[in-house]
């Protein structure tokens, strides 16, 4: 039987859990909070992030990464992306020597613009082939409710890969694909985030579906560019880690990151919005990563650049939606 090592507690972590488990695996759970991780370990919920839930019996909760760490196959990472380096170099000295570090984070580190994979592999000091990546549409207020979901297992290591995909695959509930990748998943995953930011901001304004679809096409067409750029397969991003996911979070109320451009968009203040987001919206801080990485390698990527004016330096919706529209004209695709 393998044994999963799950860090964070929150909303997507206790999910992954609870699907790692009902597949079958050994699966334990690190939370730094005493209360939420007896709730999990005893009463087999978490008021907090997922009231209702009932989780497995099967599914353990413990505060000592030591205790969670021992005999894992799987080290999974579901923390917010800029806590994740502080964090995983306190459990690096207990880490198993061949477990494979699984990512389930969907943000680019602010300062060294790194993905969370890369982030992995320098801290722990271990090789890519060690380290994979799980991404997708999979809003959790769904899967909570039992609504079947895909998702995409990347590693450069095949067989790690497969293994992940085996260990989180849950008939007729979670269904795992896989795509050798990384780089073109986690960049679907990080990106879509400050995309569906864009999207929320626009449908607060009370804009219509002709700008939400303007807004996720070019979208896509900015995170392709990234990608190429980042030497990822262009075809990642129509797949569900690229087109999936971010249609499911532009589209759905049940998205963070959606939800905070809306409440932009409907003219609260910065500060009201973070104070009224309980919840970790990635594309709030990842926005500056995302776009530095792309001044980095020198590509456009406009709506981006709104994203950071509009959540950090002040720019009006209004204004937002005037520059975007007001660019000079271009053919749809680059070269053609
Ligand atoms: N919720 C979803 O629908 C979903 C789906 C797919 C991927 N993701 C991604 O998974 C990652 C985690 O998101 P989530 O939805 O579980 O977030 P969340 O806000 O629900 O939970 C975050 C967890 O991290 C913990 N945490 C916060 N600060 C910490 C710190 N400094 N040190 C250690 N732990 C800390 C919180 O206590 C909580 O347990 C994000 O990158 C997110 O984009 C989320
Ligand atoms: O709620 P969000 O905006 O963080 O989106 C959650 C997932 O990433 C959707 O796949």
């Amino acid at each position: 039987m393998t044994k999963a090592a799950v860090f964070g507690t929150g909303s997507w972590g206790t999910t992954f859990a609870m699907i790692l488990a009902g597949a079958g695996g050994k699966t334990v759970l690190w939370g730094r909070r005493p209360e939420v991780v007896e709730a999990i370990d005893r009463r087999h919920e978490n008021p907090d992030y997922l009231p209702g839930v009932r989780l497995p019996e099967t599914l353990r909760a413990t505060t000592d990464p030591a205790e969670a760490l021992d005999g894992a196959d799987f080290v999974v990472l579901a923390v917010p992306s800029q806590t994740l380096r502080g964090n995983l170099t306190g459990w690096k000295p207990y880490l198993p020597p061949e477990a494979v570090l699984v990512s389930l984070m969907k943000g680019i580190e602010l300062g060294t613009t790194k993905r969370m994979s890369e982030v992995i592999c320098e801290v722990a000091e271990v090789p890519k082939e060690r380290v994979a990546v799980v991404s997708g549409p999979n809003l959790v207020g769904e899967i909570v409710r039992g609504q079947p979901a895909a998702t995409v297992v990347a590693c450069a290591d095949r067989r790690a890969m497969e293994r992940l995909q085996e260990a989180c695959h849950l008939p007729p509930w979670f269904r795992p694909y896989t795509n050798p990748d990384v780089v073109g998943v986690e960049l679907g995953g990080a990106v879509k985030n400050v995309i569906a930011l864009a999207v929320g901001v626009s449908a607060g304004m009370g804009l219509g579906d002709n700008v939400s679809a303007m807004l996720m096409t070019r979208g896509l067409a900015e995170i392709s560019r990234l990608g190429e750029a980042l030497g990822a397969d262009p075809h990642t991003f129509a797949g569900l880690a690229g087109m999936g996911d971010l249609i499911a979070t532009c589209t759905s109320p049940l998205s963070r990151n959606r939800t905070f451009g809306e409440n932009l968009g409907r003219g609260m203040t910065l500060a009201e919005v973070v104070a009224a987001t309980k919840q970790t919206a990635e594309g709030v801080k990842s926005c500056e990563s995302v776009l530095e990485l792309a001044r980095k390698h020198d590509v456009e990527m406009p709506i981006t650049e709104v994203v950071v004016a509009v959540v950090h330096d002040g720019l009006t919706p209004a204004e937002a939606g005037n520059l975007l529209m007001s660019r000079t004209l271009k053919p749809e695709r680059y070269g053609v």
